[in-house]
């Protein structure tokens, strides 16, 4: 499976390449089924990208919005990954709030992802995933030494407890189900984020690497993650 690094200039390059690529699988999936499918990133990075989403002028009513993890928090909480979403962007433009999926993380991580897993069930495959890449490899909540769901009959969601990063307890997306999405996006910059580049490029079995599906993943990071001149 290919691995595909880009490695941008500045902050206004990661921005106008993360949009250039949202904006290709959003054409993409219009073309093929009238519907795009996008399941988000948590996390601070992806922040940059959700505000530029809520200044561009699109058919919102054709996005359904999903999120790749989630936090075990009550609703509302600023540490919450689709609080982050919904400030930046969701709240700011005309989508129905019947095509934004968020996460019931408030019921706690098991009756969570059970809920979740119902709701994904009856939804087809992501168009894009969006992902982001913690200091220690973690992708949606990922977390090295906990079971990420890669095996083929892996479930759609998994409760997540003891978390090295707070909150302990979150859902989470399996690998599997990430990894049948049509394309994926990672976003990470910063020299916070160097030591799992290196891991990853390098070859070890961090979580991110563990997503897998059959196109390959995009890797949109800046300089300072990449550690050398691209
Ligand atoms: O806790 C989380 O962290 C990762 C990475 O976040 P970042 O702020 O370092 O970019 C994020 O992708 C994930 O959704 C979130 O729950």
């Amino acid at each position: 499976m290919a691995t595909r690094w880009h490695v941008a200039e500045d902050e206004t390059d990661w921005l106008a390449q993360a949009l250039a690529y949202t904006l290709a699988a959003e054409a993409e999936a219009l073309a093929e089924h009238g519907q795009f499918r996008v399941c988000l990133a948590g996390g601070g990075t992806p922040g940059r990208l959700y505000r530029e989403l809520a200044a561009t002028a699109r058919d919102w009513p054709r996005w359904q919005v999903w999120y790749g993890d989630e936090r075990c928090l009550p609703p509302g909480h600023p540490e919450r990954n689709s609080a982050l979403a919904e400030q930046a962007w969701l709240r700011r433009v005309p989508i129905p709030a019947a095509n934004v999926h968020s996460i019931p993380a408030e019921l706690g991580a098991r009756a969570g992802a059970e809920v979740y897993a119902r709701q994904l069930a009856g939804a087809a495959r992501f168009d894009l995933v969006l992902l982001g890449l913690g200091e220690d490899g973690h992708t949606a909540s990922l977390f090295p030494g906990h079971d990420w769901g890669t095996a083929a009959d892996a479930p759609d969601t998994l409760a997540v407890f003891d978390a090295p990063k707070p909150p302990p307890e979150r859902v989470s997306l399996s690998a599997r189900r990430l990894s049948e999405a049509r394309r994926v996006l990672f976003l990470a910059g910063g020299a916070g984020k160097r030591a799992a580049v290196a891991a990853w490029r390098g070859g070890a079995a961090i979580p991110a690497a563990a997503i897998r599906p059959a196109a390959g993943v995009d890797v949109l990071i800046d300089q300072s993650a990449y550690g050398e001149r691209a």
